[in-house]
């Protein structure tokens, strides 16, 4: 069944996902807030700042105009930033109300609302009035643009409280190089897929200070497990965190030189100012932010994250990035498992 999907964000993933989309038979609509942007889609199927080289589909479409990407919408797929969704959202829902529309909602995106702490589908839930919506599911799990863009095998989650939903997002997505699974644990399979980001803060800072394969090892193990830690406090269930957003994003984030999360970790390992890394990044590096919002959460929850707390004090209080990484191995001795 071919469907109309309105997609909300053309950066790298937003633009990949569409693709996916069309080549699934699907009538796809990109909303980018550039008139250059969306020529350039237009014209040459190319997106240029956010994926050098690639040819998009030719039934590709992009606009500037929300209202036309959102009308006779079936779908739609949020891919902004996650300090982007709520404002985003804000603007979608007098057009909804307009055009009497309750489409899915599907977002992508892989963080927390800072100062709120709201997980992407909490802020959807809050902003999109539920007569202006029909379910909420989060796509989540190992997957870079520039590996779906090549048509690499990517496997990943519809997760959503609404297993019927999960499962219509599954079905609009999966292909012979794009697979699905579903999940109910929205709360892990979000909390996963944000807290990941700053681990591989870490795997990239390790790198740019010299280190070995055994430490990088070593923080994504403890990594996994201080971030399983609060996110069960949270609410999520343990088992999601060995799953495709849990363990699996954490792999290809702390291990993939795509990773903008990991280049950016990199270069403060190198000695790079985070202002300027941030600056030349060009995209968004979700970690950073959650960071903080995930050093405010342990705090609040009382849960012990020490790698978290050695990033947020590199990156919001200018601690000597080495220092830290010492700091963390004279850390008193611990049973693994507690
Ligand atoms: N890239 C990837 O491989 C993956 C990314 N993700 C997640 O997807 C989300 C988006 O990432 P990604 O596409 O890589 O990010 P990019 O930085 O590549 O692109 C972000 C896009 O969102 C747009 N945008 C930002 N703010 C707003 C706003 N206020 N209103 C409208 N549009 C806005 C940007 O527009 P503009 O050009 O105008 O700034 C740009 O088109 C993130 O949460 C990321 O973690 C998840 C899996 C894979
Ligand atoms: O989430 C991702 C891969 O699954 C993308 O990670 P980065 O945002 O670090 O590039």
């Amino acid at each position: 069944m071919t469907n109309k999907i309105a997609v909300l964000g053309a950066g790298s993933w937003g633009s990949v996902l569409a693709s996916v989309l069309v080549q699934n038979g699907h009538k796809v609509c990109l909303w980018t807030r550039h008139q250059e942007q969306a020529d350039e889609m237009n014209q040459h199927h190319t997106n240029q700042h956010y994926l050098n080289n690639y040819q998009y589909p030719s039934q590709l479409q992009a606009t500037t105009d929300l209202m036309e990407t959102l009308r006779q919408a079936d779908v739609v797929l949020f891919t902004v930033p996650t300090s982007a969704i709520r404002s985003v959202a804000q603007q979608v829902v007098p057009i909804l109300q307009e055009l009497h529309q309750h489409p899915l909602i599907v977002h992508a995106s892989k963080g927390l609302e800072q100062k709120t702490h709201l997980r992407i589908s909490e802020i959807l839930t809050f902003v999109i009035p539920f007569d202006c919506r029909s379910g909420i599911v989060a796509l989540s799990g190992p997957s870079h643009a520039e590996e779906v863009a090549k048509k690499d095998i990517t496997l990943i989650t519809a997760a959503s409280t609404d297993l019927a939903a999960a499962q219509q997002v599954q079905q609009l997505f999966m292909n012979d190089y794009f697979r699905v699974y579903t999940n109910t644990d929205l709360i892990g399979v979000e909390l996963g897929a944000a807290f990941k980001n700053i681990i591989a803060l870490g795997a990239g800072a390790l790198h740019g200070l010299g280190y070995g394969d055994d430490a990088k090892a070593a923080l994504m193990t403890r990594g996994l497990a201080e971030i399983s830690r609060l996110g069960v406090a949270l609410g999520a269930q343990p088992l999601t965190f060995i799953g495709l957003s849990g363990v699996g994003d954490l792999i290809v984030t702390c291990t993939s030189g795509y990773s903008r999360n990991w280049r950016a970790g990199n270069q403060l390992g190198q000695g790079k100012k985070l202002a300027d890394v941030v600056a030349n990044m060009g995209m968004v590096i979700e970690g950073v932010k959650t960071c903080q919002s995930a050093y405010e959460l342990a705090h609040q929850q009382h849960i012990e994250m020490p790698i978290t707390e050695a990033i947020y004090h590199v990156l919001y209080e200018h601690a000597d990035i080495k220092s830290e990484a010492v700091e963390l191995m004279r850390r008193e001795g611990k049973s693994e498992i507690y």
